[in-house]
């Protein structure tokens, strides 16, 4: 895996009908490092994380993540995360129960892997015991992050982790994600705050500098 880069895209093309979204787009994430993609809403940001995310089909290029094809392989799943998709929360369930979930499904001990510690750090504590639709939107978006960072993974890809947060969230975001990229982890966001991109570690590229 190290052998690789985390992410290599390369002539990828995405239409949706007869508009063209994506036309030869590049990007290498070396592992290790981190990459936030920019650019106007609508310029194809999460059209191109969702296909790394394999996601979503391209109708041309190639993808490799880790030198293999993003897909539904559970090596891909094992090492990849991705908060593309919105989160579907367990009826019922708890956000310390959400927490403990994730680490338990990769066997993480939930006190081991530090739910208590992540639940404080992202001010969810006082939270734990409440069921996630019951969290205001950028609650929601905390806890979405926290489990993303919760469980083991070697590839971060996150569609824009600072919407809804407020300053003092988007600080912690950026100190975690900096700490990630720290112990080795890859990131490739989408933003539209170059000051969190940058806080973050990832360096800075625009969708219009990827494409051909
Ligand atoms: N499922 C879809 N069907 C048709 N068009 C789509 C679909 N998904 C995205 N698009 C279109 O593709 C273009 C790129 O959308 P995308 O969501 O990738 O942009 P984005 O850069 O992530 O935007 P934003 O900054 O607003 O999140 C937009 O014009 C959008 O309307």
């Amino acid at each position: 895996m190290a052998d690789h880069p985390a992410v290599e895209v390369s002539d990828l093309c995405v239409s949706y009908g007869s508009a063209p979204v994506l036309a030869g787009v590049a990007l290498t994430v070396p592992a290790g490092t981190g990459v936030c993609v920019t650019g106007e809403n609508g310029v194809g940001k999460s059209t191109l994380l969702r296909c790394v995310s394999g996601l979503q089909r391209p109708d041309d290029g190639r993808i490799r993540v880790f030198g293999a094809a993003p897909g539904s392989s559970p090596e891909f799943w094992a090492a990849v995360v991705t908060t593309v998709e919105p989160p579907t929360w367990y009826p019922g369930l708890t956000t310390r129960e959400h927490a403990e979930l994730i680490c338990r499904a990769h066997g993480q001990d939930p006190d081991d892997a530090g739910v208590d510690e992540a639940l404080e750090r992202f001010g969810l504590a006082g939270h734990g015991d409440a069921i996630p639709p019951s969290l205001s939107s950028g609650q929601k978006q905390r806890l979405t992050l926290a489990m993303a960072l919760l469980r083991p993974s070697s590839l971060l890809i996150l569609d824009e982790p600072e919407q809804r947060l407020d300053p003092e969230g988007r600080d912690t975001v950026a100190r975690m994600l900096t700490d990630y990229l720290s112990t080795g982890g890859s990131l490739l966001m989408a933003s539209h705050d170059d000051k969190f991109a940058v806080a973050s570690g990832a360096a800075i590229t625009t969708m219009e500098s990827l494409a051909r």
